[in-house]
């Protein structure tokens, strides 16, 4: 069977340069290009790239998937900052491309996956949730994609179950102190050295609190994700939002 060609956009950073061992590593797959910044991407086309795995920075990434989806090359997306505005954009031009797929995951790791789950699970027994994400100090977006993405799901289970949105009983405080408001769920950004990715989700109701965490320690805990993100997104048009939509999490 022929193998999967696929290229990395950002390959000489954090997670990009992991993600070019992994696909080098993959018995089904080819990495058939390595793009840093300033590399043309053209060289996606002339590679013959099925797949591209975008791992660059929230600035870069639109200009990056506009070529790829234009030029029918599926996307495996990694990169962070997404906005309703920027998906509308996303899925204007996946319209014109119908057979072309772009999986956009706000966490790879299974362990954040699973703490999305848990999280939507656990939202509609809570008075009050807030989330507190955790990252090393290179990093581009606060909050987090992860952190976001947990509170809108958090917000929507709320929603489903009949809780009223969550109101702030501060009346005293200095700006910022209590978090960003992701759809009145209090998201609460650390940026210290020595991390990577983290994340609590805090739950509370009269008498106990449930506390979610997640520690990534690695980049390679990345890797099964994007890896299985690149096999199944060739069969999968349109966007995807999020990796639980390619496993059976029951
Ligand atoms: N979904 C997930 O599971 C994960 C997502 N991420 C996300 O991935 C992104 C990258 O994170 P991280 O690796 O830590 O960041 P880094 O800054 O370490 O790496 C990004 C790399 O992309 C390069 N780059 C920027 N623009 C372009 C471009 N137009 N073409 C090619 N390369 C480009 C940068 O070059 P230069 O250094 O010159 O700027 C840099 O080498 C972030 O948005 C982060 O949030 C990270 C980990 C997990
Ligand atoms: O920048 C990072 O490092 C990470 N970014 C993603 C996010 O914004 O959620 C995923 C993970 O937290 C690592």
């Amino acid at each position: 069977m022929s193998k999967l060609r696929v290229a990395v956009i950002g390959a000489h950073g954090r997670i990009g340069s992991e993600a070019v061992r992994a696909v080098e590593a993959a018995e089904d797959m080819e990495l058939v290009a390595a793009l840093g910044r300033g590399d043309e991407l053209e060289t996606l086309t002339r590679a013959g790239a099925q797949v591209a795995v975008e791992l660059t920075h929230p600035d870069s990434v639109m200009e990056n998937l506009e070529f790829c989806v234009g030029h029918g090359i599926h996307g495996v997306v990694g990169t962070t900052g997404w906005t309703e505005d920027r998906l509308a954009r996303l899925n204007s031009w996946l319209d014109a491309s119908p057979s072309t797929g772009v999986l956009i995951a706000p966490n790879f790791s299974i362990g954040a996956v699973l703490t999305m789950s848990f999280a939507r699970q656990a939202a509609r027994f809570f008075e009050s949730a807030e989330v507190v994400e955790l990252h090393h100090r290179g990093k581009a977006d606060a909050p987090s994609g992860t952190a976001t993405r947990t509170a809108q799901m958090i917000a929507e289970a709320r929603e489903a179950a009949g809780l009223p949105r969550q109101e702030d009983p501060t009346t005293h405080g200095l700006p910022g102190a209590r978090g960003a408001d992701v759809d009145g769920v209090p998201v609460h950004a650390v940026r210290l050295r020595g991390l990577l990715a983290h994340q609590e989700v805090l739950f509370g109701d009269t008498g106990e609190t449930l506390t979610i965490r997640h520690d990534s320690l690695h980049h390679s805990c990345f890797m099964p994700g994007i890896l299985l993100g690149a096999r199944r997104v060739v069969d999968t048009p349109g966007l995807t939002f999020g990796l639980e939509h390619f496993l059976d999490l029951g």
